[in-house]
Order: C-alpha cells, then structure tokens, then sequence
C-alpha cells in the first residue's frame, strides 16, 4: 500500500494575474490572438498542461493538469497547484504579449498564495515566499509584497505593483478551504461520479452560479477542476482535491456582489470545510465594504484572523475561520 507521503497531492494554487495596458489602435491588441501553441510551450515552464478548453464572447478559459488559465483582451490569470513552477512563466509571459501583441505596458499584477502544507516539496523559488519576491523583484520595480495572517500558522502572501494601474472596476474573491468533510469529498472520486459533468450536478456546483458556461474535469482516481464563464469578463473556478489526509478545495470568481454572503453560503454548504479562509479584493472603482457584523452565516464559525489593508488602487479583506466539528 503507497504511504501518506506518496499519496500526498499540494492542492494549495499558486495564483498569478497580469493587467496588460491594451491599445485601441492595434489590431494584435489583444491576449486572445495568442496560439494555443505558444501557450502550451509557456505552460510547460510551469510544468503543467491544457486539458478543456472553452470560451465565451469575453474570455478564453483552460482546464489544466494543474488548475486554470484564463485569458482575455488584456488580463491573464494562471492558477497552478502541486509542485508546479508557475514563476517560471513571469518573463517568457511579458515576452509573449509583448512579441505577438506589441503590448509593454503592465498595469498590476498580483501574484498570491496560502502558505503551502509541504512547502520542502515545492520547487526552486517556491519553496518560500521571500524567494518569490525576490524572483519577482528583478521583473519589477514597484513591487509590494506582504503576509497576511499568521506567520507561524496559516496564512496567505501577496505581491502586486505599488501603483495605480488598473482603472476598470475589478475585484476577486477566492474562498481556500481545508480539512474537509470526507462524504462530500467522495463525490469528486471516479468511483462515485462518472464525469466532470456528473460531479457539478451531484455536489450542486451547477447551482452556486446558474446561467454559467461550464467547462468541468474529473480526474482519474479523483480530483476535480471547473472553470465558469458568465457574459462580460466574469468567471468562476473551482478545484478538488478530495484525498482525506490533503484535502482542500478552492472557489475564486471576480463576479461583483454587493455582499458575498450568499455565495459563501452556496460554497460551504457544498464542501463543509472545518477551515477556510477568505480574501476579497476591490479596486475603488468597485469599493467593496467588508462588516463581518453582517456574516450571519457563519453563526457556528470562529473567526480566527481578520485583516484590512488599504492599498494604493484596490482593498482587501482577508479572514481565516475555523468550525469547530459537528
Ligand atoms: C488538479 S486537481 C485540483 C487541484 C486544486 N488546486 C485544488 O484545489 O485542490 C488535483 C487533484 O486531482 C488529482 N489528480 C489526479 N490526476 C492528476 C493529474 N494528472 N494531475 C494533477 N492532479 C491530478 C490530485 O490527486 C488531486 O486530488
């Protein structure tokens, strides 16, 4: 029988995205004319593959080995988890763009994480985060990085430019979350469900968001990755990994909300997870007003950490909750 340690799986993404200045006047202007053949040579910098791929008028999303990657006239998103090198990506990315769209302009980027469970099996700079900044600094002048939370304990990093770059009205909201309830882990298994699609339906995935484009994997033995699209620019992604001594799962959209707090309901109820943290990003062009007075429903959950930081273009909340077993 393989032990712990082979079976382990870091499910914990790395998650990097890149505001490119866009052109009205070019008509390369735009990420999307980019090949799939040269975004598969710069994937497998990062050691990972495209596996789906689906898109609407806005956005082209990818299913990867290793998570997501989304593209659109001027932002790229890349999501990759396990011991995958997502940094590698960083210059041979802003080469790309600038070769095949003739686009230099870098509005922000924002490259962030948890802090991983097995960070010694993470490879070259990713082993801990004061080396990313450090690769990172030599692409960037006006980079700004930052812990937030517990550094001893969890706790999640940043880096993004220290600079007013992005002028749309632009926020992310991602729910990591941990420790998780092994029965409704067992969906997200081959032996359970027979398909992607097969899981969405059964966990209620397809519920969190309806109207959504869905492009759905389920791996072999288990595993599970989703991208949503929804019309002008907004998507949700989700991924699995179901193994009970390494669960974990993530939900990140940019869709707006007023307040999240049904979203967030939808999510855990779905996943039951005994802990999770949430981070909200806002730039002030969509000024997002985080009370925690008004979490009505996490009644049953601690708020262990609870962090506002005030950045030069964007907000952003982080909060890390634990729930104590039922
Ligand atoms: C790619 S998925 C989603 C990972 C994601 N970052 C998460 O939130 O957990 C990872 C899950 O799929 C499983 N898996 C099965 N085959 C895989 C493969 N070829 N590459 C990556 N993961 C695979 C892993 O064991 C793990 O449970």
């Amino acid at each position: 029988m393989a032990s712990v340690e082979e079976n382990f799986f870091e499910g914990t993404e790395k998650l990097l995205e890149v505001w490119f200045g866009f052109k009205t006047d070019a008509t390369n202007g735009d990420l999307r004319i980019i090949p799939r053949c040269e975004w598969e040579e710069l994937l497998k910098l990062a050691k990972c593959e495209i596996i789906s791929y689906c898109k609407n008028e806005d956005m082209d999303a990818y299913v990867l080995s290793e998570s997501s990657m989304f593209v659109t006239k001027d932002k790229f998103i890349l999501k990759t988890c396990g011991t995958t090198t997502l940094l590698q990506t960083i210059k041979p990315l802003i080469q790309l763009v600038d070769s095949q769209c003739g686009i230099r302009e870098i509005l922000d980027i924002f490259y962030s994480r948890k802090n991983f469970s097995r960070p010694e099996l993470q490879i070259g700079v990713h082993q801990n985060f004061v080396d990313e900044v450090g690769h990172l600094d030599k692409q960037f002048r006006d980079g700004a990085a930052y812990t937030l939370g517990r550094m001893n304990k969890d706790c999640w990093y940043l880096y993004t430019l220290d600079k007013h770059g992005v002028t749309q009205p632009d926020q992310t909201f991602e729910l990591l979350m941990w420790d998780m309830c092994d029965n409704r882990m067992k969906i997200f298994t081959k032996e359970f469900s027979e398909s992607g699609a097969d899981a969405t339906k059964k966990s209620g995935i397809c519920n969190i968001i309806p109207g959504a484009k869905i492009d759905d994997v389920l791996f072999e033995p288990c595993g599970y990755s989703m991208n949503g699209l929804l019309p002008d620019g907004y998507y949700f992604t989700i991924h699995v990994t179901p193994e009970s001594h390494c669960s974990y799962v993530s939900f990140e959209s940019n869709v707006p909300r007023e307040s999240y707090d049904e979203l967030i309901k939808k999510v855990l109820n779905i996943f039951c997870p005994r802990k999770f943290l949430m981070t909200v990003f806002a730039n002030r062009v969509r000024y997002f007003n985080f009370r925690i007075s008004k979490f009505r429903v996490y009644r049953i959950s601690l708020i262990q950490d609870h962090q506002f930081c005030n950045f030069k273009n964007y907000n952003l909340t982080y909060t890390l909750f634990s729930r104590p077993i039922l």
